[in-house]
């Protein structure tokens, strides 16, 4: 049986940043104690290679923000560690023993859950009966305990009891008895977490926990992440706020185009030029999208936090910001800016070159 989470230290935000003070941006750069570790893994569909992971070590009791443009390949990496995708090659394991090629309910055993980008609550069933079922394969798999009524009617109510208090932490207690189906998006998401916590996982992976959460179910859903990481868990999470990665990773690593192409302290994000460079590339044919206050969403939020980003570097670096003639505007959309030629603008992937000033509008939205 595997180590139960809550049977570790947790380390405080100390000891979490001294943990990364010397470790490099590299893509699969080494951490002090991982507890992941993945080899040359890949996973094509067709003739396009979704995932192509070379080296990728996870810190051991820390939160991990796994980001990437559309497409990167951060949700088949999630289904091939935790076994519901199979991949082509690689191998990885969880504290020196292989994981690869399990079924999903083996490496919930091993102690690593996941969640779902798009919620898989059972709707007509229960709250409680959902989570109850994040136990399933638990224990009661042997022949043995299923063949003696006590042994198994002990268990269903230990399993009970646990889905209670999960439910009780996750604010769902009053919702115990109601159909899934009835809960909010924001709920569903803590109905997912509740249900993963029910076998005590060691490493929990999130696909895009925030996703279609309203602004005060987030803070709240942060919160919990965080609890996870205070419990001795070890988090990685996909996400595209950079606001939400920012509050709560301990470390960032960034895939695009199936690879790992950077890691990164997240406050040291916008000035990696990898990261930048991802994000330019994979928006440069895309059209830009504004919300009808003129305000970006998407990929063009992204892209512009990260422009924004590199504005505030090269500020705080000491760089000049106002020769309107050497670039357009890339922080304010609404203005015009064309985005398509980075070296029209001064090098973006270089927060010290970058020169983000205003222009008058140029008129097109368009990068490509
Ligand atoms: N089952 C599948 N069949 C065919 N192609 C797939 C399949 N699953 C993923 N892909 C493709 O693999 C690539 C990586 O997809 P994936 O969903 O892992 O990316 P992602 O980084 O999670 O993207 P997003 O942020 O949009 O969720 C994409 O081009 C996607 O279309």
């Amino acid at each position: 049986m595997p180590e139960t989470a809550s049977a570790r230290t947790p380390l405080d935000a100390a000891g979490r940043a001294a943990l990364f003070a010397a470790v490099s941006q590299d893509p699969g750069s080494a951490k002090p104690d991982p507890i992941l570790v993945v080899d040359d893994v890949s996973r094509s569909f067709g003739g396009l290679k979704a995932v192509d992971v070379t080296h990728l070590e996870i810190q051991r009791g820390c939160i991990t923000g796994l980001i990437g443009p559309n497409g990167a390949g951060k949700t088949t990496l999630f289904n091939l560690l935790t076994g519901f995708d199979r991949a082509d090659t690689g191998s990885w394991t969880m504290d020196g023993e292989q994981l690869g090629r399990l079924h999903p309910h083996r490496v919930a055993r091993r102690g690593v859950v996941r969640t779902f980008q798009l919620t898989k609550a059972l709707s007509k069933m229960t709250v409680l009966d959902n989570v109850r079922l994040g136990a399933r394969h638990q224990r009661g798999e042997r022949i043995a305990a299923a063949l003696l009524p006590w042994t198994w009617r002990a268990q269903e109510r230990e399993i009970t009891e646990r889905a209670h208090e999960l439910l009780a932490r996750f604010d769902l207690d009053s919702k115990a008895g109601d159909p899934a189906g009835s809960l909010s998006g924001g709920q569903r998401k803590l109905l997912e977490m509740a249900r993963a916590l029910m076998t005590d996982p060691i490493v929990v992976m999130l696909d895009e926990p925030m996703a279609g959460v309203n602004p005060v179910l987030t803070q709240n859903l942060l919160g919990h992440i965080k609890s996870l990481r205070d419990d001795g868990m070890t988090v990685v999470f996909v996400e595209h706020d950079m606001d939400v990665i920012r509050d709560i990773s301990d470390w960032v690593v960034v895939m695009a185009q199936g690879a790992v192409i950077a890691e990164a302290a997240p406050d040291r994000l916008s000035g990696n030029s990898a990261v930048v460079d991802a994000y330019l590339g994979s928006h440069h044919d895309q059209a830009l999208e504004f919300d009808e206050d003129g305000n970006p969403i998407g990929a063009t939020a992204e892209l512009s936090e990260a422009l924004q980003e590199a504005e505030v570097q090269t500020l705080e670096a000491g760089g000049d910001l106002s020769d309107p003639a050497a670039g357009g505007d890339l922080s304010d959309p609404a203005a015009g800016g064309d985005l398509s030629d980075p070296a029209a603008g001064g090098d973006l992937s270089d927060p010290a070159e970058a020169d983000t000033s205003s222009t008058p509008a140029s008129g097109t939205q368009e990068t490509s």
